[in-house]
């Protein structure tokens, strides 16, 4: 089960649930196994869904679940807290420095993906403005150097390695020393993943880090491993000091739930997680907004960010005013389909959206989801300015439709199909009516800093009921204050809940 059907599935039983006339006793297990079955089926280690139930049940109070009180929204929060306790170990890891060498050490099995996440981890702090480098210390695999150098030359990283030299211990020290040398403030040592024997392995991992002293390891660890994840991270700990985890190919067909596993048996941190083979297919890792997308809540806070990369600079203000005016129209539709095919990777902008969830724009089918909003655009470049402007959906009658296929050379159908996905991003969108849109930057310290009376003014009218008015924020924010969460934790959660 892919993290998408996971948070698809939690939803769903969340949904069943709160239909229920009474919600007593034995709705809630129901609801709660088959949120159990769901965690299991996307390879959450059994104890962790067992822990995560127990404490579920002990949260929610059923006389909460009483009519009158909104139950959706008191079992998601329940279910979005445990999520994040899970995935938050509670320590943020060591986090380096520009301009102060630091070197930072990468284990985990073979294939994990452990020498691609060695060169996007380098080229993304590269693009940030520091100075990484790259030494090869897995002298096992005979391609490991090729493949570390290919990568490194294509990102323009130096790099160190040996073709002759089989000592691993021997390459990194010098590797190290010579960047040290050099003022490279971030460098990073690729290790073995594979051995005849795993117990030389983790005896050559040991070595390796006694000699080179890392700030900090990062264990790497492929999504799709399923339930083995749990046992495999402990094995890592337990022989060197794991610090923090990057979770590779959480695109496609990965089970994600191992990541959950992976932060329990090493209580560290996930800091990145891997979502393709390119080089830029790399994402930093945060709980919240995270846990958020995965419950198909929308991560507004995110997507905000994301409207800010996305647009462009003198686009902003006029996209951003005309979103609060709730004026969303099959231009602005075309305008944005226009910025996201010229910036990419699309997936990720559409699972930010507040309602929208990864299955809708899949990863791995981007070529797919590119085409079809090519051929939108495509339908749209032959509707007049009166449509392309008009917000009502009445105005597209039938003889319309016929005149833009035709015009398109598109089957009515499709036609049909692209106003449908306008409607729903419509409505969506129709969210941020009267928003107040910050600017760039100014998100996370508003949004830190508000209390619960600047929040309800920024919050949609619609959400602000659902959640009990201003008496029902009042408590949720001092809860989510007491457990660590912030204002844009909240924003966070609210993004799009009710669909
Ligand atoms: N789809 C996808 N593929 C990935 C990702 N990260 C790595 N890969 C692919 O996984 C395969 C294995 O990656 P490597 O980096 O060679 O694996 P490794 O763990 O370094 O293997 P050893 O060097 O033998 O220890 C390659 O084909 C990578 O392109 C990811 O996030 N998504």
């Amino acid at each position: 089960m892919v993290l998408a059907q996971l948070g698809g599935s939690i939803s769903r039983a969340i949904q069943q649930m709160s239909n229920a006339t009474i919600i007593d006793e034995k709705v809630l297990n129901e609801c709660l196994n088959e949120i159990t079955r769901a965690l299991l089926q996307s390879d959450v280690q059994f104890k962790l869904v067992r822990d995560m139930q127990t404490n579920i049940k002990k949260i929610v109070n059923l006389d909460d679940l009483a009519a009158g009180h909104n139950k959706r929204k008191i079992i998601q929060q329940a279910i979005f807290n445990e999520l994040c306790t899970i995935l938050d170990p509670g320590k943020p890891s060591f986090t380096p420095k520009k301009g102060k060498s630091s070197v930072i050490m990468f284990v985990g099995l073979q294939g994990s993906g452990k020498t691609t996440t060695c060169t996007k981890y380098a080229y993304y702090h590269q693009k940030k403005g520091w100075k990484p480098a790259l030494v090869c210390a897995d002298t096992f695999r005979a391609g490991a150097f090729d493949q570390l150098k290919q990568n490194a030359t294509k990102a323009k990283i130096p790099f160190y390695g040996s073709y002759t030299e089989s000592d691993p211990m021997r390459i990194a020290v010098e590797g190290v020393e010579r960047f040290k040398q050099e003022n490279c403030d971030l460098i990073i040592v690729d290790t073995s993943g594979r051995h005849k024997q795993e117990a030389s392995l983790f005896e050559e991992m040991r070595q390796v880090a006694e000699a080179t002293k890392p700030d900090l390891v990062i264990f790497v660890m492929d999504s799709s491993i399923g339930q083995a994840a749990f046992d495999q991270a402990q094995a890592f700990k337990q022989s060197v000091s794991v610090g923090a985890v990057i979770i590779t190919k959480m695109d496609g067909h990965a089970k994600g739930g191992g990541a959950l596993s992976a932060v329990a048996a090493t209580k560290s941190p996930i800091i990145f997680i891997g979502t393709g083979e390119h080089i830029d297919e790399f994402e930093v890792f945060d709980v919240k907004p995270f846990v958020s997308r995965l419950l198909g809540m929308g991560d507004w806070s995110g997507f905000m960010d994301k409207i800010h990369e996305v647009v462009p600079m003198d686009q902003q203000p006029e996209l951003l005013q005309k979103l609060s005016e709730g004026n969303f129209t099959l231009r602005i539709m075309y305008e944005q389909f226009q910025n996201i095919l010229k910036m990419g990777p699309i997936g990720q902008v559409f699972s930010m959206l507040p309602g929208f969830s990864a299955e809708l724009m899949p990863k791995g089918h981007e070529k797919e989801s590119q085409a079809k909003l090519k051929r939108y655009m495509t339908i749209m470049d032959s509707m007049t300015n009166e449509e392309l402007d008009n917000s009502n959906p009445k105005l597209m009658t039938e003889s319309r439709i016929i005149r833009i296929a035709r015009g398109s050379g598109r089957p009515p159908r499709e036609v049909m199909d692209m106003l449908e996905e306008y409607k729903r991003l419509a409505k969506v969108w129709s969210k941020m009516k009267g928003l107040k849109i910050p600017k760039k930057g100014e998100m996370s310290a508003l949004s830190r800093n508000m209390n619960a009376q600047q929040m309800s003014k920024v919050l949609p009218q619609q959400m602000l009921k659902q959640i009990g008015g201003m008496g029902g924020l009042q408590g949720l924010m001092k809860q989510m204050g007491s457990m660590g969460g912030s204002a844009k934790d909240m924003m966070g959660m609210f993004g799009g809940v009710d669909k």
